[in-house]
């Protein structure tokens, strides 16, 4: 007889994990390689947006006041006394019935108060000189774009943990960081377990299957933001898998294995946990698939038992690995976001326990909608190839008919939660 396991529950078991996760190092690189990589400084404006007032628009700069009696009948006309391209400060100030030519971008020069767009001003020469002219008014300060409007100096703007994405490297440029205060990644080693594998480049004989785990979580620990350190495969046997484990745990700072968590005779992690003295946060998790999921922390390195079904083995990586590596980089958002979705079709499985359905999101008319991306078992792979979320459906429900709003959890997305969600 086999011991019974208890199972606990999701939100338990993400709990359990996230009470050892904790915030690692940080490294300096240069912008162009801070794609991707994750803040680990605050950013604050170290100058006000704009650093100086100027034009947003092609046109002539001069003082507002001397267009108080411009009507169409009655145009005011001003001598254009300099031009000011963008990136070059006008040498002259500006004095009443003075205009310059000035370009998007540029400063405005001293006595300038207001802007006009070439669209609506008449040029012409006159005695060799340079005039305009303009039929209505204009108020002070209209077009012009005032120093400090956009930000004020000493804004906190981008906080650490944040996830360096295009807008965010728009505003590490603006700010001078040519070098950015980045969040080391996670090593994260990973072995695949199980005598049936074969490599990627082997050829397919009876009885044994490509190893699909290890290429799946390698790129799921690179979505996540973490770095892999791929140690290969374990044949089922105890004594070899024991000292590989035991003597990559000097290496990593967290350690993932897929396979041999349930309770077959070849099952061996739970075996290599007792005798590397491990503490098993949990070895059942009322979810399906990942039920098997193990977690043990041996010091403080957590040891992540995925389940050897490619399915399972997913999902146990979003649910309980992501969080961890994010919070190792600092995010304040960790979890996975949940948001609700409308099913596109009947779902009638019952769920004795909570369901997570590799499923695709939508956006259609204005609503979300969700729909299994595929066969939903455990040992599927193929369901993955168009998995953006997951659709999860509560312990105890007995299936869900389409146009039911059911919760989700998105994949593809950079942008965390605060809290982590319950089931
Ligand atoms: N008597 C019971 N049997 C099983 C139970 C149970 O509760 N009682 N749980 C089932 C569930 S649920 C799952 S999930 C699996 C979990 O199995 P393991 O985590 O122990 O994984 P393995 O036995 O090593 O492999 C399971 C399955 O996955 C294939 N596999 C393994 N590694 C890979 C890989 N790297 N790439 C692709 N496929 C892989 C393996 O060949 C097996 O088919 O246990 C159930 N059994
Ligand atoms: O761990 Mo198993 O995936 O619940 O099917
Ligand atoms: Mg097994």
């Amino acid at each position: 007889m086999i011991e019974k396991r208890k199972p606990i529950e999701v939100t338990e078991a993400v709990n359990r994990v996230m009470t050892y996760a904790r915030e690692l190092t940080y490294e300096i690189v240069p912008i162009e390689e801070s794609d991707g990589r994750v803040l680990a400084e605050d950013i604050y404006a170290s100058h006000p947006i704009p650093s100086f007032d100027k034009s947003p628009y092609d046109g002539f700069a001069f003082k507002a006041a001397d267009t108080n009696y411009a009507s169409q009948d009655a145009p005011v006309s001003f001598e254009v006394v300099e031009h000011i391209p963008a990136g070059t400060i006008g040498k002259k100030t500006l004095k009443k019935g003075e205009a310059v030519r000035i370009m998007t971008g540029a400063p405005l020069p001293k006595g300038a108060d207001c802007v006009a767009m070439f669209e609506i001003c008449q040029t012409y020469q006159e005695n060799e000189k340079e005039y305009m002219s303009i039929k209505r008014t204009i108020n002070a300060l209209d077009n012009v774009n005032r120093k400090g409007s956009e930000t004020l100096e000493g804004t906190h703007l981008v906080e650490k943990g944040t996830y360096i994405h295009p807008g965010v490297k728009a505003v590490l440029a603006t700010f001078g960081h040519a070098t950015v205060c980045v969040a080391k990644k996670p090593l994260i080693g990973l072995f695949t377990t199980g005598t049936e594998l074969l490599d990627v480049s082997d050829d397919l004989v009876p009885g044994k299957i490509r190893n699909s785990n290890g290429h799946m979580i390698a790129s799921q620990i690179n979505r996540a933001g973490g770095e892999v350190r791929m140690l290969g495969t374990l044949a089922d046997d105890f004594e070899a898998s024991y000292k590989a484990i035991q003597e990559a745990l000097n290496e990593v700072d967290m350690l993932i294995t897929t396979g041999g968590v349930s309770v077959g005779d070849y099952d061996l992690m739970p075996d290599i946990y007792d005798k590397l003295e491990a503490e098993q946060l949990f070895n059942k998790v009322a979810m399906r698939p990942g039920s098997v999921t193990t977690v043990a922390v041996k010091g403080n390195q957590l040891l992540f038992g995925l389940s050897g079904n490619p399915s399972a083995c997913y999902v146990g990586f979003e649910l309980f690995v992501r969080p961890v590596i994010q919070k190792a980089m600092f995010s304040k958002q960790p979890y996975p976001p949940k948001s609700k979705a409308y099913l596109t079709t009947d779902f009638p499985k019952p769920n004795p326990f909570t369901r997570f359905v590799r499923s695709r999101v939508v956006a259609k008319d204005g609503q979300i909608w969700i729909e299994p991306a595929g066969i939903d078992k455990s040992a599927v792979v193929t369901s993955l190839i168009e998995t953006n979320a997951f659709m999860m459906l509560p312990g105890g429900t007995r299936g869900f008919k389409k146009g039911d709003k059911v919760e989700v959890i998105f994949l593809d997305t950079y942008q965390g939660q605060t809290e982590p969600w319950t089931t």
